[in-house]
């Protein structure tokens, strides 16, 4: 595993292009791999991880020769949603739910900078791929999953609304608002065939094979005029966009704590509050 060298003259670049300790990244050529978690054990969403890919991702402005970003887990799983006891922490230090906030405007900025980046990104996904690790995926141009994967957005579960990312918009353009509203709203889980048929993953292919189901694309991807491909993402990205909302605006802090605390002592939430007129 090799860390990405420092752009010569810029010291600035020199750290979110290294292997930090919530990422692994490893350069070959034009494609830049990163591992979410530096162990097998990391495998949920820290503020650390958000920061470090954001680090790498605002660095990969000065890198175009980076032509492909493959996104992929730790261990036995791509993902299992937000660290749990970082949030809950959160909120229980700051019952008006803006630490909560401000993790949820930074995940929104990893996932923007991840839908706007020059590079094409693709997720190599495998095992659980739980809440925070689905809307991740979900900004990648393409997800390739293992015939093992199990997905499952337990959110309003734990007495929350999806914010994470901005992801509903995100995951409504990439499936179809009916699909999303039952997987939101009943958090079952579903399985790689499901995710197919949804557009959630473009390939599927057993774990053995993930690589070579990954490589296929990439191939060609580097094969591709990098202009071409870039107007084609920004393009796809507008029609993506223009089916978004501004959920994560809309949250109410105080509503969101109040409901997280209910979620845990196992009550029932109250009706909201009536909009001001
Ligand atoms: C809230 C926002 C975004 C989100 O991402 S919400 C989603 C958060 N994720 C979860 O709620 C997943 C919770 N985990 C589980 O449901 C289960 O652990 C599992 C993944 C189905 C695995 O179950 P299993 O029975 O196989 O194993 P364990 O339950 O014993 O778990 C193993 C081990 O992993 C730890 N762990 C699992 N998930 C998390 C997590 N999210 N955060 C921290 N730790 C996690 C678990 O505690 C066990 O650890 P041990 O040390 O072994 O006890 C934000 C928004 O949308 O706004």
């Amino acid at each position: 595993m090799t860390d990405i060298p420092a752009t010569a003259g810029s010291a600035d670049l020199h750290r979110p292009f290294a292997t930090t300790t919530a990422i692994q990244t490893d350069l070959d050529g034009p494609v830049l791999r990163i591992r979410l978690g530096a162990t097998p054990e990391d495998n949920t969403f820290t503020v650390a991880l958000l920061d470090d890919l954001l680090a790498v991702l605002h660095a990969l402005h000065d890198r175009p020769d980076i032509r492909v970003l493959l996104l992929t887990g730790a261990g036995d799983d791509f993902n299992l949603g937000a660290e749990r006891t970082e949030f809950q922490t959160a909120l229980a230090h700051d019952p008006t739910g803006t630490a909560l906030r401000r993790m949820n405007d930074k995940a929104l900025r990893v996932c923007e900078a991840l839908e706007n980046t020059h590079a094409i990104t693709i997720a190599r996904l495998h095992g659980r791929v739980i809440g925070a690790g689905l809307a991740l995926a979900s900004y990648c141009d393409l997800r390739a999953g293992a015939d093992d994967c199990r997905f499952r957005m337990p959110e309003v579960a734990l007495g929350l609304p999806p914010a994470w990312g901005g992801a509903m918009g995100r995951l409504i353009a990439e499936a179809g608002v009916s699909h999303i509203r039952e997987l939101m709203l009943t958090g079952e889980n579903f399985d790689a065939a499901a995710a197919q048929r949804l557009g959630l993953l473009h390939k599927v292919a057993p774990r053995d094979g993930l690589d070579a189901a990954v490589d296929s694309w990439i191939r060609p991807l580097l094969r591709r005029a990098p202009e071409a491909l870039v107007l084609t993402k920004r393009m796809l990205n507008g029609y993506a966009r223009a089916a978004r909302t501004a959920e994560v605006g809309l949250l109410d802090a105080h509503l969101l704590s109040a409901h997280l605390g209910l979620a845990q002592t196992g009550q029932s939430a109250p009706p909201p509050a009536p909009v001001p007129s």
